[in-house]
């Protein structure tokens, strides 16, 4: 239900990550263009087998994935933004993408969801190639992706009908649950307005309406809590919470670790193109909160020197 593919260029495929050979699909791949990541860790999540590595999974991913992502690499020019991520999503998981700005998430998601062609590498949707059984993959998911711009001439209902009826459903399905999408999203006073009217954070919500519309079996949410007051957010989480505990599957990417930690049940530390953590969020966090575990991963830290114009009062 998106009119252009995310702000990334369209397909700029010539170009590798590396002169010739696609990057190692692995936890850590290394590439001479970009800065090692400063801590690699590979976490097990019991009964779900290896959430990180690949190889142990079949050619069609691992059975109880939701999705399975295996070396996607993506460059812009000389800056290469996803560097060789692979991951494992397990099906009924709340699974939270985290990492600083520019790390790679909205690439990698654009890519595992078929909106930005992959330079290398596959995403399996339930075991569909979202590249190359498109229908198939896309059937299976709804999509809220960060920074592509909706069919905003038309009112909130409308595009949610539309979603709805672009995908072959049923029109009195359509309209029901157009309703009460609208109703749980606190959008029905605004039904009739145009979404190039609506506030940063109702245009956030009408857009997720579009992607439960067809009730996916896995939901890829990038940022969806963004510009959200705290009630919307409270009620979107218990939404995607009760449709976790009837099966389907979530990710979303968030820079928010504290709702991560409480919301999500596995988590992936994303910097520099490249995983550097996964596993259940009690696994990767270690004793210690999200998020002083991704500022220990991530390094960083607070920068208090210079800026010395801005104490001059
Ligand atoms: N179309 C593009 N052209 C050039 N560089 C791009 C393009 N899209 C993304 N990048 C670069 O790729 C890197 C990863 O960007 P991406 O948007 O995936 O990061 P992100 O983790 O989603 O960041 P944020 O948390 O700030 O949203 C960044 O360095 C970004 O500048």
């Amino acid at each position: 239900m998106f009119m252009t593919e995310p702000r990334h260029e369209p397909t700029p495929t010539s170009a590798p990550p590396q002169a010739s050979a696609p990057p190692q699909a692995s936890a850590a791949p290394q590439s001479p263009a970009t800065p090692l990541a400063p801590e690699t860790q590979h976490v097990d999540q019991p009964g779900v087998g290896n959430l990180l590595l690949p190889s142990e999974g079949s050619a069609e991913g691992t059975p109880l994935a939701a999705l399975s992502i295996r070396g996607l690499a993506k460059r812009f020019g000389e800056k290469i933004a996803v560097d060789g991520v692979s991951l494992e999503v397990p099906a009924g998981s709340f699974y939270g993408m985290v990492g600083p700005n520019g790390a790679g998430k909205t690439t990698t998601l654009s890519m595992a969801t078929g909106l930005l062609r992959p330079d290398f590498g596959t995403a399996l949707v339930h075991g569909m190639d979202v590249w190359k059984q498109p229908l198939e993959a896309k059937k299976l998911m709804g999509v809220l992706p960060d920074g592509v711009r909706l069919f905003d001439r038309l009112t909130g209902e409308q595009l949610v009908t539309y979603s709805g009826l672009l995908r072959g459903m049923d029109r009195d399905v359509v309209g029901s649950r157009v309703s009460e999408l609208l109703a749980a999203l606190d959008l029905e006073a605004d039904a009739g307005t145009l979404v190039v009217d609506y506030s940063a954070g109702m245009t956030k919500k009408i857009a997720l309406a579009s992607a439960l519309i067809h009730a996916p079996r896995l939901l890829v949410l990038d940022e969806p809590f963004e510009s959200v007051d705290p009630v919307s957010a409270a009620n979107i989480r218990g939404i995607l919470e009760s449709y976790v505990s009837s099966g389907g599957t979530v990710i979303v990417s968030s820079h928010v670790m504290d709702l991560v930690q409480r919301m999500c049940s596995h988590v992936a530390v994303v910097a520099g193109g490249r995983v550097l953590a996964a596993g259940s969020v009690d696994e990767v966090r270690n004793g210690s909160t999200l998020e002083e575990r991704f500022v220990q991963l991530v390094g960083g830290g607070h920068r208090t020197e210079g800026l010395e114009w801005l104490r001059t009062f």
